[in-house]
């Protein structure tokens, strides 16, 4: 399936400069939401994920069904504030701005096979921050899922060390 043509570019968003890649038209086609699903889900499946890990908020969109799919357990990275018992939290940057993340302290098991799944791989700054809270609560990351690869903010080579798979990249 050709997915680059599901998929919005809206210019100047969220800020002037920014060709944002918007996946709501791409989510609002049932079939072509599900084939790209089903794709990320395969990814997991080979890397025989126990436990698909989104960040908030695309990433929810993206990790959930495939957790479903593979009756895997999903684990939400969130924004500050927003998980209600004990967290850990690591600081990074973003392709238009900086931020926080957290995840609760016993949300990993040490050993689960992880596999990562966020819509978008820009700078990397969310999958890094990501990546290195799971691995503090012991987990392996087995690889990383992203509908969208941007090339040219070259956040795959902050990511080398993992298995990485896009659905579709652009340069
Ligand atoms: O590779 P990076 O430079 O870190 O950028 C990619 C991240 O940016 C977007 O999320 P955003 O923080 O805008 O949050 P949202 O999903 O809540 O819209 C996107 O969904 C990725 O998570
Ligand atoms: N260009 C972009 N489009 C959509 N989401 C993003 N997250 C970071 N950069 C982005």
């Amino acid at each position: 399936m050709d997915f680059k043509k599901y998929i919005t570019i809206v210019e100047d968003y969220p800020k002037e400069g920014i060709r944002f890649k918007d996946i709501t038209t791409l989510m609002q086609d049932g079939e072509a939401y599900r084939a790209a699903i089903n794709e990320m889900a395969e990814f997991a499946k080979e890397k025989k994920a126990d436990v698909i890990v989104g960040p908030e908020a695309r990433g929810f969109v993206v990790g959930c069904p495939i957790a479903y799919a593979l009756g895997a357990g999903f684990v939400p990275v969130r924004k500050p504030g927003k998980l209600p018992r004990e967290v850990i939290s690591q600081d990074y940057g973003l392709e238009y701005g900086k931020d926080q993340l957290t995840l609760h302290v016993d949300s990993i098991q040490k050993g689960q096979r992880v596999v990562i799944a966020d819509d978008l791989l820009a700078t990397g700054g969310t999958i890094e921050a990501t990546i290195k809270m799971v691995e503090q609560l012991g987990g392996e990351v087995v690889g990383v899922a992203f509908m969208i690869e941007l090339t040219y903010l070259e956040g795959r080579n902050r990511l080398k060390e993992y298995d990485l798979f896009s659905l579709m990249s652009y340069s």
